[in-house]
């Protein structure tokens, strides 16, 4: 199988939700890059479990320990590898998914494909477990951008039918970037109460509820990106899929674009000094796969979480007969509140890559 993304700054994944540990390996930093270790605590508390009613209950601190490629607070250019230990795994939850497969989580494919070797306690390595090492590569990739002056930023931007201000027009004021970067959910103040109660609602309902998260990536140089396979879209879509639950990924208008005629989709250029800017940014800050130095806004569309707690029909492997499954296990209500930081990550890790293949082009 292959765990591995990126090209000149790659990060592997490994590990299982109730196994000893996971972590990443990630190659491409430069030699002698100091890390901000608090920054990337900052990140991974931002994304921990366990924090309060609308995220799963299970606890886990989320602490690392950096195995390699890090030396007298400098990384050494050798792959640098981190593990967390996992500490509060409660296995008998899932003793009976084994022949008992939750509808909408990987129990059934991940059986089938490793013919039934994979370890299936709390989804194994399906589980979003491991975004917290994803979380941790992306802090550093976070790190390295912002070398560069580009910035990331990510917010919860819809809860079930519920809507927050795209950053299509938000102004990222410091009191905005203040919010949706502080301890809480990446939600801002006018929505929050309301979106809290969406995920409460159907929490208490023993169900669960699906979210948009939308990032926005600002001060992108012109010229990252190539046409068609490696478009910045493509490598982007490409990370974001691969973040458990994201069932759909579009850039700027998207599917918008359907409903317009090219003389409202199109983005005029116009010079602002010696910058070439477009008035409108239906496109996203790219054109034909290529950054053109506009925002890159974009939307993930997460589906509602698989494991509820109300009861379903599934099928029982070893007898092939339907049977009624009642879930164990502590899961998120809504997986967006937590994904808003998971996203934030695996953009700045595409993001990064890209920069760094540009430089060495
Ligand atoms: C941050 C985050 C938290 C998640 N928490 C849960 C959870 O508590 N319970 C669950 O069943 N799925 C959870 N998921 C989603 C599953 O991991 C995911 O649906 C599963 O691996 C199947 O993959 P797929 O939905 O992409 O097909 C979470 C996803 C993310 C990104
Ligand atoms: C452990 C985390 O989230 C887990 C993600 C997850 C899933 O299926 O993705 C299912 C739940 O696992 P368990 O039933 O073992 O508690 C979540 O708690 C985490 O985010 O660190």
């Amino acid at each position: 199988m292959s765990s591995r993304i990126g090209q000149c700054f790659t990060v592997s994944l490994f590990g299982e939700s109730h196994g000893a540990g996971i972590g990443c390996v990630i190659e491409g930093i430069p030699a002698g890059t100091p890390l901000d270790l608090e920054q990337i605590r900052k990140r991974l508390n931002q994304r921990r479990p366990g924090k309060d009613q609308y995220s799963t209950p299970r606890q886990e601190a989320d602490s690392f320990d950096i195995l390699s490629g890090y030396f007298m607070d400098h990384t050494t250019g050798t792959p640098l590898c981190a593990v967390f230990r996992n500490s509060d795994t409660r296995s008998k939850d899932y003793q009976s998914l084994k022949m008992h497969f939750r509808p909408g989580h990987a129990d059934f494919t991940g059986g089938e494909k490793y013919r039934g070797a994979n370890d299936y306690r709390g989804g194994g390595h399906f589980s979003a477990r491991l975004t917290a090492a994803l979380v941790f590569a992306g802090a550093i990739a976070e790190q390295l951008i912002e070398a560069q002056g580009i910035k990331v930023m990510t917010q919860v931007q819809g809860v079930g039918p519920l809507r927050a201000e795209s950053f299509e027009t938000l102004e990222l004021t410091d009191a905005v970037v203040n919010q949706l970067d502080g301890e809480g959910y990446a939600i801002q103040k006018s929505v929050e109460a309301d979106f809290l109660k969406a995920v409460d609602d159907a929490r208490m309902a023993l169900d669960s509820i699906g979210g948009i998260v939308e990032g926005v990536i600002l001060n992108v140089p012109v010229g990252l990106g190539e046409p068609f396979y490696d478009a910045f879209e493509s490598r982007l879509a490409h990370g974001l899929f691969a973040i458990p639950a994201v069932k759909g990924v579009s850039f700027g208008k998207g599917f918008d674009f359907v409903n317009m005629r090219g003389s409202e989709a199109n983005d005029l250029f116009y010079a602002d000094g010696d910058v070439v800017k477009t008035r409108t940014n239906n496109n996203a800050g790219i054109n034909g796969g290529i950054s053109n130095g506009m925002p890159i806004w974009f939307k993930c569309a997460f589906k509602p979480t698989p494991s509820i707690a109300k009861p379903q029909e599934t099928l029982n492997r070893s007898t092939m007969q339907t049977e009624t499954l009642e879930i164990k296990g502590r899961h998120d209500p809504c997986v967006a509140l937590r994904a808003a930081t998971v996203v934030r990550a695996m953009t700045a890790i595409i993001t990064y890559d890209l920069w760094l293949e540009s430089k060495r082009r």
